[in-house]
């Protein structure tokens, strides 16, 4: 019992911990859009535009892919970061944000994916 008051504790912290951080890059990245800083890898992305910034958002996505399928599993960690941080940079450049996503993720919540999947008209079904 003792043992699944400590696990769900240390789940929330961990939980806290990520909401945060994410909260703050968000910030930033908003930041850096609403006032470019010269430096700024960020602000080099949203001066490059939309079609920059969804292209590193698939560079990420396949190096993590790589890395899920050819290393070792820690090697996922700093790849799934990259893909955040750039897709925080689309959400941003499109004037959305991670309420958005949460919002949505809330509006599916206690739904099987299956069970979407098998409600959806045939046509979005190829297979
Ligand atoms: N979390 C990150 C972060 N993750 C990855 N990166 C950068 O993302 C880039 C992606 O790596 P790649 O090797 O794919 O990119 P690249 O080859 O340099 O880019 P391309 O020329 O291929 O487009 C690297 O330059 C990384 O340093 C990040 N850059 C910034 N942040 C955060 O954003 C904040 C603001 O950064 P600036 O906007 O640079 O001030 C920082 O304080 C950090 O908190």
């Amino acid at each position: 019992m003792a043992v699944e008051v400590d696990l769900s504790e240390r789940a929330r912290h961990l939980a806290a911990m990520a909401d945060d951080i994410l909260e703050r890059l968000e910030a930033t990245i908003r930041a850096r859009k609403d006032n470019p800083a010269v430096r700024s890898y960020t602000a080099s992305l949203f001066f490059q535009g939309r079609h920059k910034i969804a292209q590193k958002v698939g560079e990420e996505a396949v190096e993590t892919v790589i890395a899920a399928c050819s290393g070792e599993d820690q090697d996922i960690v700093p790849e799934a970061a990259d893909l955040l941080f750039h897709l925080l940079i689309l959400l941003a450049d499109a004037g959305l944000s991670l309420d958005d996503v949460r919002r949505e993720l809330a509006r599916r919540e206690g739904q099987s994916g299956h069970d979407e999947k098998a409600g959806r008209p045939l046509s979005f079904r190829p297979e």
